[in-house]
Order: C-alpha cells, then sequence, then structure tokens
C-alpha cells in the first residue's frame, strides 16, 4: 500500500510538473507572439513609407506593377449544418514563380505567421513533442515517414507508439525517434496514457493496420487525448477506424481527418448511407466536414481540398506526377506540428481563422512543393526518402521567405 501511495504520489507530482511547465510555455508563446506582432506592425510602416516613395516615382510604380501580376479569381462560399451550399469555393493557389505570388496573399501569410522563429531562448520541447501512433509490422515505413517529417519540418521530439515488433525496425531506422514498444502490450492505454501530458499533438493511423486490438487500444487513447484538448490529426487506418465508429473523433474542434479519395469515400458513405457523389467533390467534402460536426477535412489528391464545413480551401500547389506510397504519411506528420504551432498561436497571427485550416494549408503545401523538387532531382525514380530530404529547403522558400 505505501509503495503504491509513493507512486500515486510521484506520477501527481510529474503531472503537475508538466502542468507547470505548459504554463511556463504558454506565457513565453504568448511574449512571443506580442514580439512578433510588434515586428509585422513594423514591416507594415515600412511597407507604407516604401510605397509612398514609389507612388511619388512614376518609374518605380510601374516597375512594380510589372512584377507583380493580378491576383488570380479568388471566390468564397459559406455552408452551415442544414443550409444548401453555393457552388463556389474560396480558391488559394499558388506557385513559387513570380506570376501567382498573389495568390499566398490570404492563407500563406498565416502559415507564416504560425512557424515559431529560432532563437537561442528556447528549450528542448518547446517547439512540439509530437506523438504519432501506428506502426503495424507491416508498414513501419508509414510511421516512420511521418514522424520523421515532423521532426524535420521542426518538432523538437517526435514519439512514436508501435507494436513490439515494428518497434525494433523504426528505431533501426533513425536514433532520433523516441519509440514506444507498446501498442500490442496488455497496457497498451495506461503506457501510452503516461505520455499524453507531454504531448502537443497526436498524429494517428499511419501504417497502424486493422487488427481489432490495436484499434481498440487505439480508440481509448484518442478518447484520452480528447480529454486533454490536444489536435489530433487522423490519417490512413486511423480513417478506417474513424468510418467504423464516427463518434471517437466526432464533433471534436482540434480533429483533422486527412483521406485519400478511397478513405474519403469509405468515411462519407458509413456518414451519409448513401453512395459518394463523385461529381462534386467540394460538396461532398463539406458534407462530410458537417456531418462529423465541423471537423476540418484535408481531402488530398491532384488538388487538396481543405474543408471546415464552412469554407473550401485549395492548395494547388505544384506536386509532382509521381504517385508512390508514403506522401500521405509526410503530410499527416508535418500536419501535426503545424496544428500545434497554429494552436498555440493567438487569434491575431491566424486572423482568426480555423487554426487547423491554415495548419491543414500548411501542410499540403510544404508536401507538394516537397513533391515537386524531388521530382525535379530524381523523375520517376522519386520515393518519399528523397521527399523527405526536400523538407529543409521547402521550408525556407514558402514558410521562411
Ligand atoms: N512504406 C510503408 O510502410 C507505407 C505504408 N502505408 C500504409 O499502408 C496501409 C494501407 O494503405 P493503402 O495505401 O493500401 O490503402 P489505401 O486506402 O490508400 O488504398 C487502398 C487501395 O486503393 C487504391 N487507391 C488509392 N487511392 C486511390 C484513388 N484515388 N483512386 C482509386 N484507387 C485508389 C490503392 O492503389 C490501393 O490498392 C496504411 O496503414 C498506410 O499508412 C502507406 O502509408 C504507404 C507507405
Ligand atoms: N494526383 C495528384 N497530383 C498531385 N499531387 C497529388 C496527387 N495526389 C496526391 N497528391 C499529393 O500527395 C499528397 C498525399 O496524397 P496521397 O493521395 O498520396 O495520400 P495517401 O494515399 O494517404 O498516401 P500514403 O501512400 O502515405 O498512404 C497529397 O496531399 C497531395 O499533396
Amino acid at each position: 500500500i505505501v509503495t503504491k501511495r509513493l507512486l500515486e504520489q510521484s506520477a501527481e507530482a510529474e503531472q503537475s510538473f508538466y502542468q507547470i511547465e505548459e504554463q511556463l510555455l504558454q506565457a513565453k508563446d504568448r511574449r512571443r507572439e506580442a514580439e512578433h506582432a510588434r515586428e509585422l506592425h513594423m514591416l507594415q510602416v515600412l511597407g507604407q513609407m516604401f510605397s509612398s516613395i514609389a507612388t511619388r516615382n512614376p518609374v518605380a510604380t510601374a516597375t512594380a506593377t510589372t512584377a507583380m501580376p493580378p491576383a488570380r479569381n479568388t471566390m468564397e462560399s459559406t455552408m452551415q449544418p442544414g443550409v444548401p451550399m453555393s457552388t463556389s469555393v474560396l480558391e488559394r493557389s499558388f506557385s513559387l514563380g513570380t506570376a501567382a505570388r498573389r495568390g499566398m496573399d490570404d492563407i500563406l501569410p498565416l502559415v507564416k505567421n504560425i512557424v515559431p522563429p529560432l532563437t537561442t531562448k528556447k528549450h528542448k520541447g518547446q517547439d512540439g513533442r509530437i506523438g504519432i501512433i501506428g506502426g503495424y509490422q507491416e508498414y513501419t515505413g508509414a510511421l516512420y515517414f511521418a514522424a520523421i517529417s515532423a521532426l524535420k519540418v521542426g518538432a523538437d521530439l517526435s514519439h512514436v507508439f508501435c507494436t513490439k515488433d515494428a518497434a525494433t525496425v523504426i528505431k533501426s531506422y533513425s536514433p532520433e525517434l523516441i519509440v514506444h514498444p507498446v501498442l500490442d502490450s496488455p497496457n497498451a492505454v495506461e503506457e501510452i496514457e503516461k505520455w499524453l501530458p507531454r504531448l502537443h499533438c497526436l498524429v494517428v493511423g499511419p501504417g497502424l493496420g486493422r487488427d481489432e486490438m490495436l484499434l481498440k487500444n487505439t480508440k481509448e487513447v484518442i478518447e484520452k487525448s480528447k480529454a486533454r484538448d490536444i489536435p489530433i490529426v487522423i490519417d490512413a487506418d486511423g480513417l478506417w477506424l474513424v468510418a467504423q465508429q464516427p463518434s471517437v473523433i466526432q464533433g471534436y474542434q482540434k480533429g483533422i481527418l486527412t483521406p485519400n479519395y478511397m478513405e474519403f469515400t469509405q468515411l462519407y458513405e458509413a456518414m451519409h448511407h448513401e453512395p459518394l457523389d463523385s461529381s462534386d467533390h467540394q460538396r461532398s467534402a463539406m458534407e462530410l466536414s458537417v456531418a462529423m460536426g465541423n471537423l476540418t477535412v484535408v481531402l488530398k489528391g491532384e488538388e487538396d481540398l481543405i474543408t471546415d464545413g464552412n469554407k473550401v480551401i485549395l492548395c494547388r500547389q505544384e506536386g509532382s506526377g509521381r504517385r508512390c506510397g508514403g506522401q500521405g504519411d509526410l503530410l499527416s506528420g508535418s500536419l501535426g506540428v503545424l496544428a500545434h504551432w497554429a494552436y498555440t498561436s493567438s487569434a491575431d497571427m491566424t486572423k482568426s481563422v480555423n487554426p487547423s485550416v491554415v495548419a491543414a494549408f500548411g501542410a499540403c503545401s510544404l508536401t507538394r512543393q516537397c513533391n515537386r523538387q524531388a521530382f525535379h532531382k530524381h523523375g520517376r525514380a522519386t520515393t518519399t526518402t528523397d521527399r523527405i530530404q526536400e523538407i529543409s529547403s521547402t521550408i525556407k522558400k514558402i514558410f521562411e521567405s
């Protein structure tokens, strides 16, 4: 009994330590955001000064206009539960060439706002401790791709929760990942729950497989994570779980679903009990989001379609013609980090746009640009490992330029 009590006290002490640590981090984040807002304000003032100089100088004005072609056509629509949707959508697309730079005006600056500055003042973990659940023994690659992408995008720690057999394999891929071989253990939920107070975001599903026991454990971990109010990205086999039991995530505003077309069809049909009308993806994606309680849905494909049931945003960043496995894992891992950054940024930083949507647009843009760059180098031989190697330069180009 004494040992049990001591263990309980130590668990409580640990929990309050992490709560205090979280509060400190949040205070630091708020200070950081205030600094960022001041810098932005100064930049705006400088911009106004330059533009007034340019207006006084007709040659400079003409040059600027030629260098900046007109914005792409932009339309908006809204949808509320039970209200018919108009057919137009809010369209956001960009490429890194000068031609469509104005298309980045709306969402991409918000993504840039949420990317935390790199300073010497931070401690390990502050920019993100991401948990990833998946990694059935056949699909160790998927979990690795998601976890390493999270690290490379900027998380400080990437915790992988997988089966015992998958763990050794994943550890041997990379010493940078923290691997917990617990998902198939008899006390899996307790083992993972211990880590939840330290995690900023959970990514569920890459390579999870469909084993009943693993899905049951995963479901319970999702429930525990919801109670902690952390963003939860659900991909791959995690979406299969949602299609079987939508209530596991339905109505949880920090839930983000990232289906490919097949997964989307399953989810849609599970929610609506009728075949998907494949002629109007935008409408169907909004309908799914609304049916799920306005969760953010990212329908991946030739163009990525992001919706929280109120608006549809298209990410048409040029990708590549290669469709090998693992691109979705890069997307879900990156999205985990961006979701944490978006939810810890102030409403000023995201201009009150849904943080899940801002994060999703960032992750789609990043994934597609990585695809594009890797494809330019490797052509038909491009694989996900090549894409992951492009994360660093892609971040510099699209988020830090
Ligand atoms: N290296 C790895 O370990 C990888 C493992 N993966 C994992 O493998 C598991 C199963 O994923 P699958 O890719 O088999 O499941 P999917 O649901 O993606 O695909 C099922 C089938 O549908 C086909 N399909 C996919 N998209 C389609 C579309 N738009 N139109 C028509 N057909 C389409 C696919 O060719 C496949 O035969 C998941 O856990 C996933 O995370 C993948 O992430 C890929 C990489
Ligand atoms: N037809 C396409 N054209 C251009 N880019 C695409 C296309 N299809 C998918 N993508 C890009 O690849 C990303 C991953 O989408 P994909 O459909 O491959 O996911 P997935 O099937 O879940 O991947 P995984 O193999 O990891 O399970 C998308 O976000 C998108 O950026």
